[in-house]
């Protein structure tokens, strides 16, 4: 289902290339996945966020829905401008999940956290009934790995915690492993549940099922970034703004797009 049509241009105005595409996406899911009545999971990172932007404007004409968010970025963005929240224990199961990825495989396995909200958003996604990903082309991949997968694990004991997972990986295929502690302008990146993020660059994957299992056996592993059997579906943005929904994700036995 492409489609090409105008979009709105208070929420693309000077917007061009990735950032006309990621907004191309997030305006399609806002007007094309999200209903009346509806208890919505909110996505992290800049596509997650021009979704929310799209979705504040149909909420301010009307939109009854109410929104989970999955950082505490997505947090002050969806408060700021309007959208109602709500604390996911308070509704426990939600109706649809939108979030952005890092990187996209044929079959819909993905690699989240590139900004370091990956537990909150596995969370979310799993209370959900359906899980929807917006991405810009470039995140669609024939296989994961060249983004760095990224791992949150404990602040104590992580060095304990990493050498298990270099060990781990180094028995599954992958030569020389290097998870390398996040920092950001030099300062310790925390997530929003306390813990630090390594971040580890495979190459190419394609154990990623198993990997995500035996990742979240290490004590001291909190959770990986392997997003598997989790998207039902994908609205990808193009630079020309243009965009297209791909459902049925989970399970496709698909090695290219
Ligand atoms: O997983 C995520 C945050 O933890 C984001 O969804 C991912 O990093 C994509 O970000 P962007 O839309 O800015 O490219």
């Amino acid at each position: 289902m492409t489609d090409s049509g105008s979009l709105p241009s208070r929420l693309t105005a000077g917007l061009s290339g990735q950032d006309l595409a990621k907004a191309s996406a997030g305006i399609r899911a806002a007007t094309d996945l999200c209903q009346n009545g509806m208890k919505l999971g909110l996505g992290s990172g800049s596509t997650a966020h021009a979704f929310v932007r799209a979705l504040a404007e149909r909420v301010r004409d009307g939109l009854d829905i109410v929104g989970v968010p999955t950082s505490t970025q997505t947090y002050d963005l969806a408060g700021e401008l309007g959208v109602p929240l709500a604390d996911l224990n308070d509704l426990v199961e939600l109706d649809l999940t939108i979030d952005g990825t890092d990187q996209m495989a044929p079959d819909g396995s993905m690699i989240k956290g590139g900004g370091a909200c990956l537990l909150w958003e596995k969370v979310v996604a799993k209370a959900s009934r359906r899980v929807m990903i917006v991405a810009d082309d470039t995140k669609l991949a024939d296989h994961l790995g060249t983004f760095p997968l990224p791992i949150e694990v404990l602040p104590f004991g992580w060095r304990s915690s990493r050498k298990q997972i270099v060990e781990l990986l180094a028995d599954h295929g992958y030569e020389n492993p290097d998870p390398v502690l996040r920092n950001r302008s030099d300062d310790l990146v925390i997530t929003d549940s306390g813990n630090y993020i390594l971040d580890v660059t495979l190459g190419t994957v394609t154990n990623q099922a198993e990997l995500t299992v035996l990742l979240n056996q290490i004590p001291g592993v909190v959770e990986n970034g392997f997003f598997v059997g989790i998207a039902d579906g994908v609205v990808v943005g193009r630079p020309d703004g243009s965009s297209e929904i791909i459902q049925d994700l989970a399970g496709r036995d698909a090695d290219r797009w």
